[in-house]
């Protein structure tokens, strides 16, 4: 793929009439900006804005970094998403291409209402009040950029996931064909390659067929953030639309840049699009490639299966990635059937005594001859610092490296039955950790990715800045940075979803009655004091469909 040099940024802007991000000598502390202004987003709620922080661009100390909250009625909470005019109030609008274009001109009510918003909640009491709702996607009447004013970088950061390729084309093609936008650059290699790579020029044709293919055409990394250089070099390249595909530590890394560009005034429109294999980002209603891992690892879980019911005492452990959170895990097992238990990080178990795993598995193994344990890669980490003198390391982006559970399990399992109950197993051990990662992405996980990206594209031609596109109850939104970063998702194991997995495995909870009741009466505590509804679910609001939502409502 041939590179566009690093020397030759391009300062002017294709219009060469308006130029708001000049090089950076030019380009110093004092940049213009004033009041916060809903005026070009036709805010038209009558509700009160509370919209509040502190850039000094050119000297205005208006305060304009902390959240955007807009309050109505009954307890309506709008968690709004920044846009340009916020610091560079006196942007000409346009009218938006898609009005001409015949596929989207006779769609009725194409354009999103600007009053149009997403309730995070969607199961509510009679007097629960309306809550936290997010800006909801999609394309604009009026654009903050014309077409060959915009050009727009792409980076993929973090772990592979699938439908990095799918993410990266539906970018590439709805800027181009929607939006008539020409100029498309990739970021070679993750956040580093803003600064120390040359840029890969993307167009409809390069990434035709990319789609079809796994990881990521961009290539991707590990550490290597330097908010200074990125946003140095985003300026030095005349970027003016950055789109940041990654899980939480990217999603961290395009906040900070945000703040920079915003601290410089740039006109230029920062979006991240979320994607972890492990689902662990919260409010969405799951991650891209989240389908397509469940999906291949019912392969890893029938290659165990098979082994094991064909010999006598045969156990298949399979583990899963899922560093925080067990949800490929649970779905794995929810999907398979095949699977005897599920072991997850948010479920502590352990090994020996009553309601501990040996004796389920010896149990399992009486009643049927074989069984299939799933793990995650994150489960028993604190049985295993007992007894692995395992040194704490860290990869690139300061995540901790966790020694291999998989194996310490089968080692376990085969030291207590062969050597100490001389009862013989036969165990497989299967690990198919980056198989399930490195794989294209399925029908359903493609028309995902198409989705995130095109909204993420009506996002930033209609001016906002500073969200990430995510899916909330089945409809495309506009995040704020801090609501995705503010926590990871993981499974509650008190959650209706993990007692159904309990009740189609029959595992043991390996939570005595009185933790569960402590628990419950530590959520009760909670509730009463936030004056919310009447689970951790409900506070996020995940609802989604009973199958599709990964994180469920319950009433406990
Ligand atoms: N707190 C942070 N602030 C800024 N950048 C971060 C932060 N955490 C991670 N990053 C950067 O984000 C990128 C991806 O992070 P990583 O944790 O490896 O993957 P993921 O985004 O998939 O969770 C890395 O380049 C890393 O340096
Ligand atoms: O070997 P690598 O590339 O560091 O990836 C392993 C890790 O990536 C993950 O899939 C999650 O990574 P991300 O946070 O980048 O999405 C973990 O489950 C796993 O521990
Ligand atoms: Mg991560």
């Amino acid at each position: 793929m041939c590179m566009d040099s690093i020397l030759s940024p391009n300062y002017l802007g294709a219009t060469g009439s308006l130029n708001l991000n000049p090089p950076r000598s030019a380009a110093t502390s004092g940049r213009k900006s004033s009041a916060v202004s809903f005026g070009g987003l036709g805010l038209g709620l009558a509700f009160c804005a509370s919209v509040g922080s502190s850039t000094s661009v050119m000297g205005s100390t208006k305060d304009n970094s902390k959240p955007k909250i807009v309050n109505g009625e009954y307890g309506y909470v709008l968690e709004d998403v920044p846009h340009l005019t916020d610091y560079l109030p006196h942007l000409p609008t346009y009218p938006n291409p898609l009005q001409d274009n015949p596929a989207y001109s006779v769609v009725k009510q194409y354009f999103v209402h600007v009053d149009d918003t997403v309730p995070q909640k969607i199961v509510v009491h009679k007097d629960s009040p309306r809550g936290i709702h997010f800006r909801r996607a999609g394309p604009r009447q009026k654009v903050y950029f014309e077409s060959d004013e915009v050009r727009a970088g792409i980076v993929t950061c973090g772990g592979l996931c699938p439908g990095l390729n799918t993410v990266i084309r539906e970018l590439v093609c709805g800027l181009y064909h929607m939006y008539g936008v020409k100029k498309v650059l990739g970021i070679d290699g993750g956040y580093r390659g803003f600064y120390a790579r040359n840029t890969i020029p993307l167009t409809p044709k390069v990434v035709n067929d990319i789609h079809k293919r796994g990881g990521t055409v961009l290539g991707t990394s590990r550490g290597g953030h330097d908010t200074v250089k990125i946003v140095d070099s985003i300026q030095d390249r005349g970027i003016n639309q950055v789109y940041v595909i990654g899980g939480d530590g990217t999603q961290k890394g395009v906040s900070v840049i945000f703040e920079e560009v915003r601290r410089r005034g740039l006109k230029v429109a920062v979006v991240g699009i979320p994607k972890t294999i492990d689902n662990d980002i919260p409010v969405i209603d799951k991650s891209f490639g989240f389908d397509t891992a469940v999906e291949e690892a019912q392969r890893a879980i029938n290659a165990a299966h098979v082994e094991a019911e064909s010999i006598e005492n045969g156990i298949g452990l399979v583990k899963l990635m899922g560093r925080y959170s067990g949800f490929i895990a649970m779905y794995a097992t929810l999907a398979s059937r095949d699977v005897d238990c599920c072991l997850i990080p948010e479920s502590p178990f352990y090994l020996e005594g009553e309601g501990g795993l040996f004796e389920f598995i010896e149990k399992r193994l009486k009643e049927s001859g074989h069984m299939v344990i799933v793990i995650a890669e994150g489960a028993a980490q604190e049985l295993l610092s007992e007894s692995v003198h395992s040194m704490t390391k860290q990869d690139a982006s300061g995540n901790k490296l966790l020694p291999d559970v998989g194996l310490w399990l089968s080692q376990k399992i085969k030291d207590y039955f062969s050597m100490r109950k001389k009862m013989p197993i036969n165990l497989k051990y299967i690990d198919p950790t980056y198989m399930i990662r490195a794989v294209p992405s399925n029908a359903s996980d493609n028309v995902y990715c198409t989705l995130l990206a095109q909204s993420a594209v009506h996002g930033a031609m209609a001016g906002y800045t500073g969200f990430t596109s995510g899916l909330v109850n089945g409809r495309q939104t506009y995040i704020p940075f801090y609501r995705i970063t503010e926590k990871q998702n993981k499974v509650v194991i008190t959650d209706r979803m993990w007692a159904r997995l309990l009740s189609s495995t029959n595992q043991p909870s390996f939570l005595s009655a009185k933790d569960v009741m402590e628990e419950k009466k530590e959520d009760a505590i909670k509730v009463k004091k936030e004056g919310g509804p009447t689970s951790q679910m409900l506070e996020d609001g995940n609802t989604g469909s009973e199958v599709l939502s990964i994180k469920e409502v319950s009433c406990k």
